[in-house]
């Protein structure tokens, strides 16, 4: 990584850097090859384009001008070695490609033009047959065993087939010769389908013999598409060549030592550069034509590369490389550009589209890469797999490579306390397992040994429910054993990544990404090479829980999914500040934000993919349907694209406030300035914030107190740093702050009101502040989260709302009769000011004495509580560090941007989605 920096600024400077790595690296061996691929892929120009590049034997570059990665002949001093016995000069290249890539003739004219742009000396090139012909080949014996003879007619379609393919391909001699092949052929194939269909019965060698033909013709027809260019090209029949023993279970043994002679063989007779050879066909020791079976022409390839020691294995398929996880699930999956042989493996295993993993042993013997590109996206460097460079830091990021799933899976769980210590339990559970010829496909018991649970594919498991139930009848019945449990619906969620072995922290940092989004975990297992971590959750989570673990090692964005409800003042002034704010998350902090849904008291928007936040108001005009709280949870809860949700409440509604309980239990994190939960009836708040502290969810609540002053989080600070609460007195309302700081002159007291409202300070009914209601709320909140344990009605309130006007039906009526109440406010004032002193209305939280107060007091001119303008509040800490003087908050403590701005802090944001709780307080 270092030369990279240099390569960008100085490209000699580069090569040179690169030149002494190559050499560093071609004596301490092979461990670095990734390492290598990522530098010389970037300084390959200045590689590519000079002609001194012999002393680079063995290497890997990125050859821009061709687009491809390309050996650089010889692999290192040990593999040099080790082929001395094969043809002298540069490494072999091999390169595969499967039906797909051999589809048409223009296909197969592109495979011919890759072949030929690789620049290596050697070139040995593994083809499958043409898309589809595999398929109609066992087709064809499958009809003549069965004695239909339209296996007639479908022989002609497979002639067709390459004789059209071969003429818009090929001309001249070469396809003469060809077609001439292609006709003894087919008459040899129809007379051995006739013999077939005469006995009604193909043994395994006839129907290997008419299917490998496919093979055959396909590499004939390539290699006369690369002569054409004028490269000298032969073809290879692998049955002569390739020597494998039958294994058993669908699978075969190559026999390297027989196929080493033959291929030596093979070469004394045909010195070729260029080699194009049928993939999936060999021979048995007996030479009785064969097949590869299942692994097919990668494993070719790969037996192949591991013969001529090649530089690299180059499986052109048609995906750009191997994914960090699956793409219709994760969207934002990443091509990996390296992937160890151990992760190939794991990732083959859960059905990524990897090679299959015998296909990587033969080559891996040899350290030699496999890279897999897509024939249809050359420009796309593709995924190499090859052995993992030493572990260079241990970052987290680059321990988990990929995630993978596994769906349709039961869970089976044998309990009791008759295992314990009892040899063979295990034996017996899984020995009836394979009776019934169920897979099992991952296995979990605890240390304590009182319970094995595996999971089986659903399919399976009522079979080993039964055939369990039946083996330990008498235990069951005895009460040696508690149960045999079978637990439906459930997938698995794998980590794979070979660093993980060596870095602490990763498995916690899964299960916090799994905590977080709300999944449970039902089983896990990780085995000692720790190569995977695998976890077992509902089926319904799998999804959620693959996105939320993917991004949070940073494979891709968190998504945060967010909800508003109530756009008034403060929630839409948080979904301005969210328009600019989603950008910055998105870029400096890897967090893609999307508002999912916008609800006020009367209509809705919902969005599966995130409403455009310069739109939202027309879209609550025009798109909106009419509000369902219901049906909003369910839209944000539900999308499983977004593991990580956010409601954000901007009402002042109780009722609201009433389901943070039912949404933190949904793990829906909670952000509010609503005041409702907090200091509503105590035995709810209670069991919210026991709920809170015991979840992954947070309920963030810091406006509810001074809008965006620092008011929660400093009385937490000195709760958890041990301080002790005395008193808590301040100036909690910013409405009534600005009432008095303005109330001056010749104004009057409704003049004052009415410019508080305006100015947005006030609660959306301003008889909440000028009450005390909104205060003693405050209070409230303060007091309890002190520890004391305070209803509202337990603060004493002065009220400022005039009697007469408790009873006005709306805040509009009231703030119209207000004026008729302004001589006795001017009367007040008038009377503090002879005395040298100011009204300021305040609030107690007295922990020493367990109690609260809201009340209006005279303060003289020169008290901190006179010298405050605007809406500013005012808070002060007395407590035993600070005991002399308090500890005091000061600032704007009403208003919508301070206000909205009180939530979107982006260490807020991230933590939700990462795990650092933010906000935290004393356990009562
Ligand atoms: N204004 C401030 O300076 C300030 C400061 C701190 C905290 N707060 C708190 O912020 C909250 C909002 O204040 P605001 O000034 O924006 O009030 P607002 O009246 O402007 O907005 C409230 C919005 O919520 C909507 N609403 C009410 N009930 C609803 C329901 N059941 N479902 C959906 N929507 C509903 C209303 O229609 C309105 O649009 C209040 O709880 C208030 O105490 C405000
Ligand atoms: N109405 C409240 C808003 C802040 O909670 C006030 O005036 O303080
Ligand atoms: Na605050």
């Amino acid at each position: 990584m270092r030369s990279l920096a240099v390569a960008s600024s100085h490209p000699g400077a580069a090569f040179a850097a690169g030149r002494t790595r190559h050499l560093r690296a071609a004596v301490s061996g092979r461990d670095a090859i990734s390492q290598r691929w990522r530098c010389e892929k970037t300084q390959g120009r200045s590689f590519g384009s000079s002609p001194r590049t012999s002393h680079l034997q063995g290497r890997l570059y990125m050859d821009v001008s061709k687009n491809m990665l390309t050996p650089i002949a010889a692999v290192s001093v040990e593999q040099a070695e080790a082929s001395a016995h094969l043809p002298k000069g540069d490494m072999w290249s091999v390169h595969k490609f499967g039906g797909t890539c051999m589809g048409t003739s223009q296909r197969i004219q592109n495979v011919a033009d890759i072949v030929l742009r690789d620049p290596s000396e050697r070139k040995l090139v593994v083809v499958s047959a043409m898309h589809k012909v595999t398929d109609m080949m066992y087709n064809l014996v499958n009809k003549a065993q069965s004695r239909d003879d339209s296996y007639i007619i479908a022989l002609d379609e497979v002639f067709e087939k390459h004789m059209t393919t071969a003429k818009d391909l090929l001309g001249g001699e070469d396809l003469a010769r060809f077609l001439s092949q292609l006709h003894t052929d087919v008459s040899n194939l129809k007379a051995m389908l006739r013999a077939i269909y005469i006995a009604g019965h193909a043994t395994e060698s006839f129907s290997d013999f008419v299917v490998g033909h496919g093979e055959l013709w396909s590499a004939q027809m390539l290699s006369f598409a690369i002569k054409k260019s004028g490269t000298p090209c032969s073809w290879m029949d692998m049955r002569e060549v390739l020597v494998v023993n039958p294994t058993g279970s669908n699978q075969v043994d190559p026999d390297y030592l027989e196929s080493e002679k033959r291929l030596e063989k093979w070469f004394a007779r045909q010195p070729a550069e260029t080699i194009i050879a049928t993939g999936f066909i060999a021979s048995t020791p007996e030479n009785i034509p064969t097949t590869l079976k299942r692994d097919g022409s990668d494993f070719s390839a790969a037996i192949i590369g591991s013969l001529v020691k090649a530089g690299q294995v180059t499986i052109w398929t048609d995906v750009d490389g191997v994914f960090s996880a699956d793409p219709r699930k994760v969207s934002e999956a990443v091509i990996l550009s390296t992937l160890s042989y151990q992760e190939a493996w794991e990732m083959s295993y859960f059905g990524a589209n990897v090679l299959h993993p015998r296909t990587i042993i033969p080559v891996m013997k040899y350290n030699i890469p496999i890279i897999i590109r897509n024939m249809f996206n050359i420009s796309a460097p593709g995924t190499m797999i090859c052995q993992q460079p030493a572990n260079e830091d241990g970052d987290l990021e680059a321990c988990v490579k990929a995630f993978a799933t596994i769906d349709k899976l039961a869970l089976v769980n044998v309990e009791g306390t008759g295992m314990a210590g009892v040899p063979g339990t295990a034996s017996v559970i899984f020995g009836a397992v394979k009776d019934v010829g169920a897979n099992v496909i991952m296995i979990s018991q605890a240390s304590s040994e009182h319970s094995v649970c595996f999971a089986v594919p659903e399919k399976e498991v009522a079979a080993v429910s039964a055939a369990l139930h039946v083996r330990f009848r008498e235990a069951l019945s005895s009460g040696r054993l508690s149960k045999v449990e079978v637990i439906h619906n459930c997938s698995i969620l794998a980590a794979v990544g070979l660093r993980m072995a060596s870095t602490p922290g990763v498995s916690a940092t899964l299960f916090d990404a799994l905590a977080k989004a709300n999944i449970n975990v039902r089983a896990i297992a990780q085995g000692c090479s720790e190569y995977n971590i695998t976890v077992v959750l509902k089926q319904e989570d799998c999804v959620r829980a693959l996105r939320a673990a993917h991004s949070r090692f940073f494979l891709s964005k968190t998504t945060l999914a967010v909800g508003i409800i109530g756009p008034g003042l403060i929630g839409r002034t948080l979904l301005n500040q969210l328009k600019d704010q989603a950008a910055i998350l998105k870029e400096n902090m890897n967090i893609d934000l999307r508002v999912m849904g916008i609800t006020g008291s009367r209509a809705m928007v919902l969005s599966d993919t995130g409403i455009d936040l310069s739109q939202w108001q027309e879209q609550l005009k025009t798109e909106a349907e009419p509000s369902d709280l219901h049906k909003f949870i369910q839209h944000l809860s539900e999308n499983q694209l977004f593991p990580n949700r956010v409601l954000v409440d901007c009402t002042a509604d109780t009722n609201v406030a009433s389901h943070y309980y039912d949404w933190l239990k949904k793990g829906i994190h909670v952000i509010t300035p609503n005041k409702k939960a907090n200091s509503g009836p105590l035995e709810r708040y209670l069991k919210l914030r026991t709920l809170q502290r015991a979840s992954y969810t947070h309920y963030f609540y810091e406006a509810t107190v001074g809008a965006g002053l620092p008011i929660i989080s400093t009385l937490c600070g000195l709760l958890e740093t041990g301080d002790k609460i005395l008193r808590i007195e301040g100036i909690f309302s910013g409405t009534l702050s600005y009432i008095f700081n303005n109330f001056e002159g010749t104004r009057t007291f409704s003049d004052v009101v009415a410019e508080a409202k305006e100015a947005g300070y006030t609660e959306p009914d301003p008889r909440d502040d000028l009450s005390g209601t909104d205060v003693a709320r405050k209070v409230i909140i303060l007091a309890r989260e002190s520890g004391l344990r305070l209803e509202l009605s337990d603060i004493p309130v002065m009220s400022l709302v005039p009697e007469a006007l408790r009873s006005c039906s709306t805040a509009d009526e009231y703030m119209q009769k207000l004026p008729s109440f302004d001589q006795n406010w001017g009367r007040e004032r008038k009377d503090a000011e002879a005395a040298g002193e100011v009204l300021r209305y305040v609030g107690v939280v007295d922990v020493v004495n367990k109690k609260g107060q809201v009340e209006l007091r005279r303060y003289k001119r020169d008290h901190p509580f006179a010298q405050l303008s605007g809406s500013d509040n005012i808070i002060a800490f007395t407590t035993s560090r600070y005991k002399e003087q308090p500890l005091i908050v000061r600032g704007p403590g009403a208003g919508a941007e301070v206000t909205a701005g009180a939530f979107p802090i982006p260490d807020a944001w991230l933590s939700l989605s990462s795990g650092e709780i933010v906000q935290t307080s004393k356990d009562e």
